[in-house]
């Protein structure tokens, strides 16, 4: 063993591999924030509207706006206040569902989300990140607004699953067998995401595997491992956020798209994540995505029933640092909410033409 080699390897040279602190279980952050008899309204009505839309019983087209990343709760709250304002202009086309996403999958290393780190600061003080998110939620929850988020940490999902209405799995999780245990334990609408390398296969593979029912390893409500037995979830779907080779969108993949459900049994409703792979990360490109969905609609493609839009008070991204501009996204840049709102009514506008 040469010298550098054995210093690495001299046990009083290394850290503990973990360490670990406790964090209040479920049961006990939902009776310290609990959810009004107004908000679990608000919630069960979205997940109702949702699946409506997403089973093709409603006409109207789902639109799940927000922001890449919630990090200020001051800013998010302004930003749900708003979009809460738009929704009655909209209603007889669009169902709106807040983006409330508290966890972020990274490519690698990065900021992880408000559930991770609430003080942006790598400090992670998750049970203080726990509370804030729930806290946040229930106050946008308290707007009347759905609320949707991805599900990134199956472990983190019981903090917070009765807040809403519409989840994802992410593009670098849909192949997850742990997460499509989850979601067919969930009673609300879930959303998987393609992979990054464009791929739908993955995401149809979890859709049966998500109704199907499972027993799996996990935590129950009093924060105890557990067995969990779930019963298998129906109201599952593709979103389709471009791939590595470019987007997805357009007419030709959305049909190859609808062929590839239908081979496998699953009857086509698609939502098109206007952002990422689709826009080229490119916020300005998501009001062109969002319109080409509105015209393949009214062309007569039934199966788009959803998009979503990463969107923000203020367009673009920052870096984080300690001199933050107010309602500016700290992970993927987004649209402004100018131009979210104009794109919005402007699509309201062609689809009742
Ligand atoms: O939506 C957010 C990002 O695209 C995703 O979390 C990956 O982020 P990263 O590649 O910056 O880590
Ligand atoms: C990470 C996200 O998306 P994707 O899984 O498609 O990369 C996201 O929507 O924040």
């Amino acid at each position: 063993m040469n010298a550098t080699v054995s210093a690495l390897c001299t046990p009083t040279s290394l850290p503990a591999p973990r360490s670990s602190q406790p964090l209040p279980t479920p049961a006990q952050l939902r009776a310290r924030l609990p959810l009004s008899v107004r908000a679990a309204a608000s919630v069960q009505q979205g997940r109702e509207a949702v699946r409506a839309i997403m089973r093709g019983d409603d006409a109207r087209l789902l639109v799940i706006a927000g922001p890449c990343s919630l990090h200020d709760p001051d800013a998010a709250l302004d930003y749900a206040q708003r979009l809460a304002e738009l929704a009655p202009q909209v209603s007889d086309q669009m169902l709106l569902v807040m983006r409330a996403y508290v966890e972020k999958p990274r490519t690698t290393v990065g900021w992880k989300g408000l559930l991770y780190d609430p003080q942006l600061d790598g400090s992670g003080d998750m049970a203080g990140g726990l509370a804030l998110a729930r806290r946040l939620m229930l106050d946008i929850a308290e707007l009347g607004l759905p609320l949707a988020t991805e599900l990134l940490q199956p472990l983190a999902a019981g903090y917070l699953d009765d807040l809403l209405s519409w989840a994802a799995i992410g593009a670098r999780t849909s192949e997850s067998q742990i997460h499509r245990e989850m979601v067919s334990g969930l009673d609300l609408p879930v959303g998987f995401k393609n992979g990054t390398d464009g791929g739908i296969a993955i995401a149809c593979d979890a859709m049966r595997s998500a109704a199907h029912a499972h027993q799996h390893f996990g935590m129950d409500e009093q924060g105890r491992a557990a067995m969990i037995h779930t019963r298998g979830n129906p109201d599952t779907h593709l979103v389709l956020r471009g791939g590595h080779a470019g987007p997805n969108y357009q007419p030709d993949a959305v049909a190859a798209a609808c062929t590839a459900l239908q081979a496998q049994g699953i009857a086509p409703g698609l939502i098109v994540d206007c952002s990422h792979a689709n826009s080229g990360k490119d916020p300005a490109r998501q009001p062109q995505v969002l319109e080409s969905v509105v015209a393949q609609r009214l062309a007569g493609q039934a199966s788009l029933r959803g998009v979503m839009l990463e969107s923000h008070l203020f367009a673009g991204g920052q870096p984080l640092s300690k001199e933050l501009k107010y309602g500016v996204s700290v992970t993927d840049a987004c649209l402004g909410w100018e131009s979210t709102s104009q794109a919005l009514l402007r699509a309201a506008d062609a689809l009742r033409g």
